[in-house]
């Protein structure tokens, strides 16, 4: 935010290895000035930049140097890859590295050595062959920060849409067993504070999708609008939230319609990812809601397929780590406010 200087550089795990992380990091450094960033550092194995990009790399031994290095060279807190580093081959060697990153990245950023946490693409297959038990980096950060699965929100994030799954990472065919009015509820005001707090949305406006076609056409074509989503929804606006639904998901994301609404409280994970992804894909961000800590991440994956070969564009990256920025220094002014209201 214009006005507004963090007082720590912002973190960023580079995600596994093998992966596009490295590239779009470095390609986000290459283009610090001209996108106006906050200082960044990288957390991961330094061969992982050297193997996709020649620019100027400076090892850390305080994060907090990363302010004075940052215009001249990409700062990095070592964390050590032993494997074979190939880009585009991932192994198992290099999801470790991926998830010691990460975890050193949450610790840094709780202790206030980075004013927030960004994180790079990792694959979930290869930490699950690790015995990594969560689903995806959202529900670690969140576990590592003390805060319920439940009420650590993902939403997907970009100029002109908002969009949270309700669940996330899991079976199709568990979707409607796992949507209740309970979780409606705690995901919508999650999300309605975040939009304040972070977002500088002082009144959200929330729409929530329906699961079935035509949102259940009144309970002709599957009862989960009937009995869970709108009960849902009249809960919340009987206390207070601007929010409807169920509307119909293969209308509300058309340019006329996302005109009505601040964020959009989707059932299943490619209801709102799609549409996200299909607008936004280069400039799409993934922020975890209801932290006590900020956290972002570019929406797209490791991509190994064209890892190494320079095509992986850093603009989501880029994106990612300017909307840390922002959020992070929203709460810095909220925090800074507080006190000397006090
Ligand atoms: N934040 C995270 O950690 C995420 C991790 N993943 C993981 O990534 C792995 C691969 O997932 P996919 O579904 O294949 O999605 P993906 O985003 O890695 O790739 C999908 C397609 O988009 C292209 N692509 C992705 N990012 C690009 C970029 N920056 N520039 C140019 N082209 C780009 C890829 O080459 C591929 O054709 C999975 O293991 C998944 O778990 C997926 C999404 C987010
Ligand atoms: N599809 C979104 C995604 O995979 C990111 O998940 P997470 O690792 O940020 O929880």
């Amino acid at each position: 935010m214009p006005g507004v200087t963090l007082p720590f550089p912002i973190a960023v795990s580079l995600g596994d290895p093998a992966g596009i992380g490295p590239e779009v990091l470095a390609k986000a450094w290459d283009a610090r000035q001209a996108q106006h960033l906050p200082p960044f550092f990288a957390i991961g194995d330094r061969r992982a930049l050297a193997a996709v990009w020649s620019g100027p790399v400076e090892t850390l031994e305080d994060p907090r140097d990363a302010l004075s290095v940052f215009p001249r060279a990409l700062p990095l807190v070592q964390v050590d890859d032993p494997g074979d580093l190939v880009p585009g081959h991932p192994n198992l060697a290099g999801a470790r590295c991926a998830l010691d990153s990460l975890e050193l990245g949450v610790g840094l950023t709780r202790t206030a050595m980075a004013s927030a946490l960004v994180t790079g693409p990792v694959s979930k297959a290869q930490l699950y062959q690790i015995g990594f038990t969560y689903p995806g980096q959202t529900e670690f950060v969140a576990e590592r920060c003390g805060v319920a699965a439940a009420r650590a929100v993902m939403m997907l994030a970009g100029p002109s849409l908002r969009t949270v799954p309700l669940t996330v990472h899991v079976p199709l065919a568990d979707v409607p067993r796992l949507i209740c009015k309970e979780l409606i509820i705690t995901r919508a005001r999650v999300l309605c504070r975040a939009l304040q707090r972070d977002f500088g949305i002082e009144h959200p406006r929330l729409v929530v999708a329906g699961l079935n076609p035509h949102a259940g056409e009144n309970a002709t074509i599957g009862r989960e609008e009937a009995e869970i989503i709108i009960p849902a929804v009249a809960e919340l606006q009987a206390g207070g939230m601007n929010i409807v639904g169920p509307l119909a998901a293969d209308t509300m994301f058309h340019a006329a319609a996302r005109q009505h609404y601040d964020a959009a409280l989707c059932m299943y994970h490619d209801q709102a990812l799609i549409p996200i992804k299909t607008l936004h894909f280069d400039d799409g961000v993934n922020t975890t809601l209801g932290l006590p800590i900020v956290r972002t991440s570019p929406d797209h994956g490791t991509a190994f397929s064209i890892a190494g070969t320079g095509q992986a564009t850093p603009g989501a990256m880029i994106a990612a780590i300017r909307l840390a920025g922002e959020c992070a220094a929203r709460r810095l002014l909220a925090a800074n406010a507080a006190a000397a209201a006090a």
